[in-house]
């Protein structure tokens, strides 16, 4: 299949934003065969990287080993090395976390074996919309309603949504424009999943009020961002107080002043309570909202007697906050 690359100004011009981070000329790109992978494949190709795409059958559909080939065929015509794997279809249950875990081994495995760093995702802003909507309903703070963010480490792999800012309609106008042709995932129209029914009904019915759903969302986004980057300033200033600041003895334990921990706003002190957490327990490791609403009851009756949360235990004594490991650590998200 040819492309017809009359609007290539436009398929580039989405990675020339001052939000997408630098990308490295090699370059792989997690392609479902969907309409907003097919269009970042493009446009990185375009924009002149060698890109691979890297495709993981979940075997959910019938024709899905066909759609493989099909992919494979497409990638070939466009110059684009392909690497696909089938991976055993899960059962019904946590269907999608099981396949995104997956379908993250795969990429890692990939990135091992063809020595490429960085990996692309497609997410786009109605997929972000969409997720701020979510974490808000399910009452997440303002690390939570940043959303997902342009740029993680996946253990070792960088992984990248340049996509983020452009409106998934505008994907689908010039993959249309250029002749291209994508997979529609019939799974997106299931209304037994959450995200669907926020894009098919909620979304819908607060524009039927005058309000745009993903200009609104992403208000909210940005404010939440803003106000994140504060608060890590504020748990910054915490727990590198000079002299009077963290001291981390790792594995053993961990102490701060607990004056300065006392003095601080409840929502700088969530933050405080997470990296400390994080530098006795491990990256990654964060405490959950029961956590922190426990925390905060005990710090307000002075941190009289210790407090367990799940992996380690709250001490004050001697003047300090003392975060010790509990007997049995265990990692993860402490909820
Ligand atoms: N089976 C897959 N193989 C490779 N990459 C995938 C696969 N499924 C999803 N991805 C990558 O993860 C991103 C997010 O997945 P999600 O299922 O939310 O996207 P989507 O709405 O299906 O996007 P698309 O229109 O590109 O299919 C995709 O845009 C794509 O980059």
């Amino acid at each position: 299949m040819k492309v017809k690359f009359g609007s290539a100004a436009r398929f580039a011009g989405w990675l020339n934003h001052a939000a997408v981070p630098e990308l490295p000329h090699e370059i792989a790109v997690g392609w479902s065969g969907g309409a907003d992978s097919t269009a970042l494949l493009l446009a990185l190709k375009e924009a002149g990287h060698a890109v691979s795409a890297w495709h993981v059958d979940h075997g959910w559909r019938e024709s899905s080993r066909q759609e493989c080939e099909m992919l494979a065929e497409r990638a070939n015509s466009w110059g684009i090395a392909f690497y696909s794997s089938r991976l055993d279809a899960a059962d019904e249950s946590n269907r999608e976390a099981v396949a995104r875990r997956g379908r993250f081994d795969r990429f890692l495995s990939w990135s091992r074996e063809l020595g490429i760093s960085t990996l692309c995702l497609a997410h786009q802003l109605d997929d972000q919309a969409e997720t701020v909507c979510m974490r808000l309903l399910q009452g997440a703070g303002a690390g939570g309603c940043r959303g997902m963010r342009r740029e993680r480490n996946y253990y070792g792999l960088r992984v990248v949504r340049p996509l983020l800012h452009v409106p998934g309609i505008e994907l689908r106008t010039v993959l249309r424009e250029a002749g291209v042709e994508w997979f529609e995932d019939p799974s997106n129209e299931d209304l037994s999943i959450w995200r669907n029914r926020i894009r098919q009904r909620l979304f819908p019915q607060i524009a039927e009020s005058g309000i745009k759903p993903d200009q609104l969302f992403m208000r909210w986004q940005r404010q939440a961002e803003r106000l994140a980057i504060q608060l890590d300033k504020g748990a910054d200033a915490v727990l590198n107080g000079g002299s009077s600041g963290m001291d981390v003895r790792r594995g053993r334990e961990v102490i701060l002043p607990w004056r300065q921990w006392s003095d601080c706003l409840p929502a700088v002190r969530a933050r405080v309570l997470q990296r400390m957490m994080s530098s006795l327990l491990g990256e990654g490791v964060t405490p959950g909202r029961r956590h922190i609403v426990m925390v905060e009851q005990w710090t307000l009756r002075d941190g009289r007697g210790g407090l367990d949360l799940s992996g380690c235990r709250l001490q004050r004594r001697q003047g300090g906050l003392h975060l010790l490991p509990a007997t049995s650590v265990c990692a993860g998200n402490l909820r």
